[in-house]
């Protein structure tokens, strides 16, 4: 239950203001986010000093009581306020016990719903939607738009949009969307990939692309650790033979390889790679990294990892070998025939970067032949791969549906990251995480 309604604040979905009991003495920040919004508690002033539990504007109307106050002592007003007042306010003051007038009320920010800035998304909800909890968190700073309601309104809604919203690869940005967008300021990639984006295109627009790493590390580092130990232990296939309703005894030749104290061999030791070897540092292995740049000694020593500037030296020399780096043209198809025929007959190549990395048909026949041992991918192109193709025929392969990041806690994460960085644009500040064309 309300405890007075807020039509002073109807129409703005932001609302921030400082309240002053008497100049120079407590100022109580407040917020109001939604249009509407029930405000039942206000904020509080430090302990053993006045206390301002709610606050209201002109026009508002009161109803008695304090509920929703921390403290219930008596104090409290009810009435509609006269325009242009903005007087009323349950004020709570432990020795007095009454309430009081307020001296001022400071607007220091108040937006409407029609100035936030207009952030294209897809959809909301469904199969590429972006999710409702997310949707709520964008909603705070922007003003959504659909696709479907920029095609249905382009005229309107063209002007409106300053920022898109990109997740899953969606919506497909192309040249005929910016040209529609003449005040598109910022693509925000919920993602650290942006190999679905045309860089150069976009910037010639003059719009920036930003995309966010932090978010996504951790979850990416512990996929790649996840189908590394499920490759190594066989994980998918005995868990077919656990509950096959063909299955009478378990065969005790049926033998998985180790993770502990084999040789990981990371390609791409920026943040998730780096991620990785910390955590394959508990599982002694022995670590070796190929890096466009080799980090510095002492963040190498942290984890124990070992430099190969050379890829082929990392290649002949691990038991498991992961990807980890960004694709861009010139690493396309990096890990083709040549790659795999150097790498042990034991080894197992792990890709949680991007499918076109690796040349899926030579990697076919290298698993197929036994070139080694085995492959575990959460990226493949493209995907999901057709139902025919034959990676989805052997048994030494574990797919995952690029799930890297597909967890409750990195899909919030990223989304905060990207309206952070998009938010920066607009507000010409620092932007934390932009991607520049190379
Ligand atoms: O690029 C990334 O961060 C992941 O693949 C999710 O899109």
């Amino acid at each position: 239950m309300p405890w007075f309604s807020l039509e002073a604040f109807r129409g703005f979905t932001r609302y921030i203001y400082i309240l002053q009991t008497k100049p120079g003495r407590e100022r109580v920040k407040q917020r109001v986010q939604q249009p509407g919004a029930e405000v039942s508690a206000g904020g509080r002033a430090p302990a053993g000093r006045e206390e301002l539990h709610a606050a209201v504007g002109p026009g508002t109307e009161a109803a008695e009581g304090n509920r929703g106050c921390a403290l219930r002592v008596p104090g409290n007003c009810s009435g509609l306020l006269p325009p242009g007042a903005a007087r009323f306010i349950c004020k709570e003051n432990i020795v007095r016990k009454e309430p009081v007038q307020i001296n001022s009320l400071v607007v220091i920010e108040a937006m409407s719903e029609k100035e936030l800035p207009g952030l294209l998304i897809l959809d909301i909800g469904g199969t590429y939607g972006v999710q409702e909890n997310i949707v709520a968190l964008l909603k705070k700073h922007f003003c959504l738009i659909t696709m479907k309601e920029f095609l249905e309104n382009k005229k309107e809604m063209s002007k409106k949009i300053q920022s898109v919203f990109v997740s899953e690869c969606r919506p497909t940005v192309d040249q005929e969307l910016l040209e529609s967008l003449p005040n598109l300021k910022v693509i925000g990639n919920s993602g650290v990939g942006v190999d679905h984006l045309n860089l150069k295109m976009i910037s010639n627009f003059g719009v920036k692309v930003t995309n966010t790493p932090h978010a996504v590390a951790d979850s990416t580092a512990d996929i790649g650790m996840a189908l590394m130990l499920a490759s190594a232990r066989r994980l998918v296939e005995g868990s077919q033979i656990a509950i096959s309703p063909h299955t009478k005894y378990f065969a005790v030749d049926w033998l998985g390889v180790e993770v502990t104290r084999a040789t990981l061999g990371i390609i791409g030791m920026g943040r998730i790679g780096y991620k990785v070897a910390q955590r394959a540092r508990a599982f002694e292995m022995k670590i070796l990294y190929h890096n466009r740049k080799q980090r510095r000694k002492e963040e190498e020593q942290a984890v124990g990892a070992h430099y190969c500037e050379k890829m082929e030296d990392l290649l002949q020399q691990s038991d498991f070998v992961m990807l980890v780096v960004n694709l861009t043209p010139e690493n396309h198809k990096m890990i083709g025939k040549k790659e795999l025929g150097l790498m042990k007959p034991t080894a197992t190549l792990i890709n949680i970067g991007r499918g076109a990395l690796i040349d899926q048909d030579a990697l076919v026949e290298a698993l197929q032949n036994n070139v080694i041992r085995a492959a575990a991918l959460d990226v493949t192109y493209p995907e999901p791969l057709p139902r025919d193709h034959p990676l989805l025929k052997l048994n030494n392969i574990i797919i995952t549906p690029h799930i890297g990041t597909a967890t409750v806690q990195a899909i919030q994460m990223m989304a905060e990251e990207a309206i952070a960085n998009m938010l920066a644009v607009l507000n010409g500040q620092p932007i934390p995480s932009e991607v520049f064309p190379k």
